[in-house]
């Protein structure tokens, strides 16, 4: 009689930081059954159900200080912890992989509560709170930047990169790119995190006449909370709120202008693209700097803090970039050299080694 497959249950949500590379390592456990644990009302539930089950939880994070509200939120983690053991209990489920966030609370204590080993893998190169909390609870920490184990001294580091949506290891050919832009003009794409950057579309959109002036066009990712979007008219600019085929995109552009999110930097690597970042001023910890940093100290990137950058600034860097191609080329070549295109492979041999001895 064949084997009955191993059963993980999969804690991501979110954000398409957390949950792209948790898919692609998904994919690459076809002979696994696998659940997912999310909570209702984020990108999971568009982005799981058509593949895996989806079971959802309440969870939230905890607020600055400990007060009344911090009470109720601590009530929620109890229940959900109770409830995620109830999951695991119940599917037999014989480990758990974990890509971070509030989900990660009630996904470690509960696994480690029934003795199921826990995969954590954390994408960015400043570690969150909740990874450096939990890290050392973890049977295996799977690193996406090397630079992070400096923070979690005390956990079982492996350093695997982050793993990437298959569309950016599939053959891609610029002809199924499926945006009106001519072959052999310089292409700048626009985009932040999966959201969107209101205060980038806004330089963007200040900076862009001199770049078109430059022969360049510009497709731009607006997210859809810009409340200019659709403002700036122009034959050589394409704006769109969301775009799905990322790495075709990617690999047609010259330039990048972009947020610097773990999920970002790591496509922008793989499809070795000289990048201009503006860390998200505002991401927890600042940790969107950290990730930034490993970039430019590579020579991959430029990175300017949003709270010192003019459109004037913008403009003219784009501009200088445009007219160097020797550079473009050096720093694609260097971020090039930082992605870890075989990084889902490397995290499922990781999750097949913890979970199945
Ligand atoms: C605001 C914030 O705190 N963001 C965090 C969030 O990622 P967040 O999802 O905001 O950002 P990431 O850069 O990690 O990922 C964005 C993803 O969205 C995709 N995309 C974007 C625009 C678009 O039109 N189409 C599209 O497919 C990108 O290709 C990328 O795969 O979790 C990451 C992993 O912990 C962190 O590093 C980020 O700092």
């Amino acid at each position: 009689m064949a084997n009955a497959p191993i059963k993980l249950l999969i804690a991501a949500s979110g954000t398409g930081g957390h949950l792209f590379p948790a898919i692609a390592l998904a994919q690459k456990l076809p002979d696994y059954e696998i659940e997912w644990l999310g909570v209702p009302n984020r990108l999971e539930t568009q982005l799981v159900p058509k593949q895996y089950p989806l079971n959802t939880i309440a969870v939230e994070g905890f607020q600055q200080g400990f007060g009344f509200a911090s009470l109720k939120v601590l009530g929620k983690l109890t229940g959900s912890i109770i409830e995620v053991r109830r999951i695991l209990q119940q599917g037999k489920f014989q480990g758990v992989l974990t890509t971070g966030g509030y989900i990660a609370g009630p996904a470690v204590i509960a696994a480690r509560s029934l003795g199921l080993p826990v995969i954590f893998h954390e994408s960015n190169a400043l570690p969150g709170k909740v990874t450096r909390f939990f890290g050392p609870w973890c049977t295996a920490m799977a690193l996406g930047f090397a630079e992070a184990a400096q923070y979690l001294p005390r956990a079982k580091n492996v350093c695997v990169g982050t793993p990437v949506r298959s569309q950016f290891l599939d053959q891609i050919s610029h002809a199924s790119l499926d945006l009106a832009i001519p072959d052999n003009v310089p292409l700048i794409v626009v985009f932040g995190g999966s959201q969107g950057a209101v205060a980038v579309n806004q330089l963007v959109r200040e900076s862009a006449p001199a770049w078109f002036d430059a022969g360049a066009y510009v497709v731009h990712l607006t997210g859809d909370r810009d409340p200019d979007a659709g403002s700036l008219k122009h034959p050589q600019y394409l704006e769109l709120p969301f775009y799905d085929n990322m790495a075709v995109l990617l690999q047609r552009a010259a330039i990048a202008i972009s947020r610097s999110g773990a999920g970002s930097l790591t496509e922008l690597a793989v499809c070795g693209v000289p990048a201009i970042l503006i860390p998200y001023p505002f991401a927890a910890e600042d940790h969107q700097s950290y990730n930034a940093d490993v970039f430019t100290k590579a020579g991959a990137a430029l990175t300017f803090k949003q709270s010192e950058l003019t459109a004037q600034k913008l403009q003219s860097q784009v501009l200088d970039l445009l007219q160097s191609p020797a550079e473009l080329t050096k720093m694609g070549e260097n971020a090039q050299a930082i992605a870890v295109p075989d990084s889902a492979e490397k995290l499922a041999s990781l999750v097949r080694e913890v979970v199945e001895t």
